[in-house]
């Protein structure tokens, strides 16, 4: 086999030179030496790049080998720009070649030694293809310019890619979940390194940390970052996402219980200057360490920040979310992503993935049945939940140390001690065949066994590129109240009794102990919340829907004593003392609140799950 200077076999067959015109764009093509392939012809294309094995062997066994090494190179022949997330010079160093022996048929490896510059990629899982797996190929030259050149090239072309972050925020909570925040950014530190993601990493020492960091950062320094990473758990992304709404999402408030049998429009005549006149203060209360929104108070040092500033508002299309999972549960990921993996969500981030989520912006209106306060702005973006859901919080914040099994403890203690709640929820009625038609109205018919939802046939999933969350005729635009589409023609519905729980799914809330989620059929971003009533009931038709919850393709709605309502709001008033919510994991005091949802207010770094 005759090679030329470079190492290369002669090959009249590959007349392209190296790049010549400096397009990214262009067809340009060159040999080099794959590691643990062999020598092939590199093409780059307008898309990406593809390679071919040069057929260098004339020998009965070596067209075996050849044969073999066509299947090898037919497989993993080309990679897409889009799958591209790194590419880098490592410069010299071995390059192996593999080749089948001929007498054995066994695989022998030669190695040279010359330049090389590593191509990472992207590929799904076989076996799960929402799950992502980073694979590296190696190409090699004894040409150290045309290696150079390559990497160039390549790297043009993945300029050209659509908006990939460059510097990213990232908070880690280090005892999150089983307490591997750290451990788990380690592990995909590397990954934004290779890709030349710049991060500023800051590692929380306390609950609240985030929290101070981000509500006294400045516009202009937000502003230098294209996004943040939360590496923890649905609480802490819950504390980012409230750290920046608050002060930067100007929106007026849902209807305060009560108030929504009036014409909406008076609610929405509330004015963006009122809301303005918002300020940060930290929560009055040990539990709810997050801090609140109040409406009539002095404007506050971060009020002021932000009138000095450039602005730095909500929706934002360039801000965008990350989560890497390190939490108990990680809803949040697994309905973006389809998988709990943190490798799958730092690749969604530095290949610049986006999703729109739906926002539901919570107000407590009273704390207790005795307080006479000024309402207080929580956001939510997996679930809100009053009752069993608020019980198992609070009880479940007493055992912190147990790691994520103490949901497991707490929610069976709650569960045997099986108590109900009398409350009123009030909710705006938007699709009337996807509820029970009348009964929620009817107080003679609201206890009968017309208040289940019958699980609808056909309903689909949300899926990456979901037809539902990307329709936009008739429907809310990216970012504004799904409230303020519905003014017209559509009616409050009440339902009054005692609960065991009340629960908003702003998305299905997917998770490990819930395969299909609470609601399988909701989506990410098609401005509704699905509201879920379980009424009184006995103990075991309780547990019963429990275990439908538990296992994959059961439908835990799927009962006579369970209301499911899908809305873009809804009010609710405890006729007890006080009331404990859960606000994507997170202690929630409200005897009254309500709530409505943002259609897609922030983008996250996610596809949304592959089918
Ligand atoms: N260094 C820290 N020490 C203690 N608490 C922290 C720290 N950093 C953040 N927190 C708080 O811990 C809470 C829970 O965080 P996180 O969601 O990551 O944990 P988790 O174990 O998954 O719990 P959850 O089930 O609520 O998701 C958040 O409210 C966050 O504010």
């Amino acid at each position: 086999m005759e090679r030329d200077e470079n190492g290369l076999i002669a090959d009249n067959s590959c007349p392209n030179p190296p790049f010549t015109d400096g397009d990214p764009g262009s067809v340009s093509s060159s040999n080099f030496f794959l590691d643990h392939v062999g020598e092939v012809v590199l093409t780059h294309n307008s898309d990406g790049l593809s390679w071919k094995l040069v057929d260098s062997l004339h020998t009965e066994e070596d067209k075996f080998s050849c044969l073999r090494f066509k299947f090898v190179s037919q497989s993993e022949s080309e990679v897409k720009f889009a799958d591209v997330y790194a590419v880098n010079f490592i410069g010299w160093g071995l390059v192996h070649e593999s080749s089948l022996g001929s007498a054995e048929r066994s695989v022998s490896v030669h190695s040279l030694e010359m330049y090389r510059f590593t191509v990472h990629v992207v590929h799904n899982s076989k076996t799960q293809t929402s799950l992502w797996i980073p694979s590296v190929y190696t190409f090699g030259h004894k040409n150290l310019e045309i290696c150079k050149t390559w990497v160039n090239q390549i790297n043009a072309s993945l300029l050209m890619e659509a908006k990939r972050p460059k510097n990213l925020l990232v908070f880690v909570h280090p005892k999150s979940g089983k307490g591997h925040g750290c451990r788990i950014w380690e592990a995909v530190a590397p990954l934004f390194s290779q890709a030349k993601v710049k991060t500023k990493v800051i590692v929380t020492e306390r609950a609240g940390h985030a929290r101070d960091i981000l509500v006294s950062i400045t516009n202009k320094d937000l502003n230098l970052y294209d996004g943040v990473v939360a590496v923890g758990g649905d609480g802490f992304f819950n504390e980012i996402l409230n750290s920046l709404l608050l002060l930067r999402h100007k929106a007026p408030y849902p209807p305060a219980p009560g108030n929504f049998m009036h014409p909406v429009e008076s609610e929405w005549n509330i004015s963006v200057q009122n809301v303005e006149r918002t300020v940060f203060e930290p929560c009055k209360h040990n539990e709810d360490e997050s801090p609140l929104l109040t409406g009539s108070e002095d404007v506050g040092p971060q009020s002021q920040i932000c009138e000095q500033d450039p602005e730095f508002l909500f929706p934002n299309e360039k801000f965008r979310f990350g989560i890497i999972p390190a939490g108990s549960t990680d809803a949040i990921v697994i309905c973006t992503t389809g998988a709990r993996d943190p490798v799958t969500s730092a690749l969604h981030i530095i290949l610049g993935k986006r999703v729109h989520l739906d926002i539901a912006q919570v107000v407590r209106w009273k704390e207790t049945h005795a307080s006479n306060e000024e309402p207080c702005v929580r956001y939510a973006a997996s679930f809100a939940g009053y009752g069993f859901y608020g019980d198992v919080i609070t009880e479940s914040e007493k055992y912190r140390w147990m790691g994520p099994k103490r949901y497991d403890y707490a929610g069976t203690k709650v569960f045997l001690q099986h108590r109900s709640y009398e409350a009123e929820v009030n909710y705006l009625e938007i699709e009337p065949e996807n509820s029970t038609s009348g009964s929620e109205t009817d107080p003679r018919v609201s206890d009968s066994i017309l208040w289940c939802l019958p699980r609808k046939p056909g309903r689909a999933s949300c899926r990456a590129n979901c037809a539902v969350c990307n329709m936009k005729s008739n429907e809310a635009m990216v970012g504004s109240p799904s409230l303020a589409r519905d003014l017209q023609g559509l009616r409050w519905s009440k339902s009054k009794g005692r609960f065991l729980s009340v629960g908003a799914a702003i998305i299905s809330c997917r998770n490990e102990k819930a395969p299909d989620g609470l609601v399988a059929d909701a989506h990410l971003s098609d401005g509704y919340l699905h509201l879920i009533l379980i009424k009184e009931c006995p103990h075991p038709c309780y547990l019963w829907h429990l275990i439908h919850l538990a296992r994959k393709g059961w439908d835990p709605l799927d009962f006579n004593f369970v209301e499911h309502h899908k809305t873009p709001a809804f009010t609710f008033t405890s006729f007890g003392k006080e009331g404990v919510w859960n606000v994507d994991g997170e202690l929630f005091r409200a005897h009254q609140l309500s709530a409505q949802v943002f259609r897609g207010l922030v983008s996250l770094f996610a596809t949304g799950p592959e089918a």
